[in-house]
């Protein structure tokens, strides 16, 4: 089948996609978000995984495919590696993070040899392999499928998105510094242009809980946050504070059980959760 190579996991050059490329098949896939941001480095990937793992901690099927070919940091997030990626009748089978929930992973970085081996493609082809992610993927039955795209709005974001048939909404994650935010607007203009609804914006990194005595301590001073959002009529969805211990759970790719746990982060990630289910279709 496909030069993707599964079966041997080998990140070989994707087909590109024809002009003529059959249409992703989307009909057993209830709801589509992406998740995207201005710049890299912000908490794209983090606030996508926790976003995946909250809605299956809420009972939902869900699966999460990682679309940052150059920094896919998701399977390290969840603990996963390219072992835990299984290949039936030619199929992915996407990977489970623990403890088991209906959560599955795809990412380049599971198909990858090693940390150290670069994804060194040209445009085309990473469109392609993402549309190897949707036809050579057994994704079964979904409630939810939640995309985590490449950093800002370029060619790669803007083709994935060409390429779905079906997108209930995009959540814009930042962190609250004026050098940020500018990306942010073009962001928010990027999805007016695409006419793709806006779920929201998450700001993150948004004050730290400091670790002896959990009060918050604000880091950055700005109010441009608030300012992007009322001039494009947009909500944001939740201020998440830094965290050394979400951040320590993350490098022991502890997601789903620090979705599990009560903090002041999950706390303010719940309106997160609730908005998307509330912009979702049960059909
Ligand atoms: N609220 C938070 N508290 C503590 N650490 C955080 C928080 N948000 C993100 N991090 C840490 O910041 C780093 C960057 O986060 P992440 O990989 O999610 O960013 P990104 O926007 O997806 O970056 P890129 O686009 O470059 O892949 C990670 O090491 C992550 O663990």
């Amino acid at each position: 089948m496909t030069e993707l190579n599964v079966v041997n996991k080998t990140p070989q050059k994707p087909n590109q996609p024809s002009k003529a490329a059959p249409a992703i098949d989307m009909s057993r896939i209830k709801n589509v978000f992406v998740v995207m941001s201005g710049k890299g480095g912000v908490g794209k990937s983090t606030v996508a995984c926790a976003l995946a793992a909250g809605l299956a901690i809420r009972g939902n099927h869900v699966g999460l495919m990682d679309c940052d070919m150059h920094g896919p940091s998701v399977p390290a997030i969840f603990g996963i590696t390219s072992g835990d990626l299984q290949v039936v009748d030619e199929k992915m089978i996407p990977a489970k993070p623990e403890p088991n929930l209906n959560l599955g992973v795809i990412s380049i970085g599971l198909l990858l040899p090693d940390d150290d081996t670069p994804v060194i493609w040209r445009g085309p082809a990473k469109a392609g392999a993402i549309q190897q992610f949707f036809t050579d993927v057994e994704w079964g039955d979904l409630d939810y499928l939640i995309i985590d795209l490449p950093p800002g709005t370029g060619d790669e974001p803007l083709g994935i998105m060409q390429l779905l048939p079906k997108n209930n909404g995009a959540i814009i994650v930042t962190i609250p510094q004026d050098i940020a935010l500018t990306s942010v607007r073009k962001s928010l203009t990027f999805l007016q242009k695409l006419d793709v609804p806006l779920t929201g914006i998450v700001s993150n990194m948004d004050g730290l809980i400091c670790p002896h005595c959990d009060e918050k301590i604000e880091l950055y001073s700005s109010g441009g946050i608030d300012k992007a959002a009322a001039d494009f009529g947009a909500s944001i969805l939740a201020r998440l504070p830094m965290d050394p211990e979400f951040s320590k759970a993350q490098e022991n790719g502890k997601m789903v059980e620090w979705m599990m746990k009560e903090s002041a982060w999950t706390q303010s990630f719940q309106n997160v959760l609730e908005t998307v289910e509330k912009n979702s279709s049960k059909q």
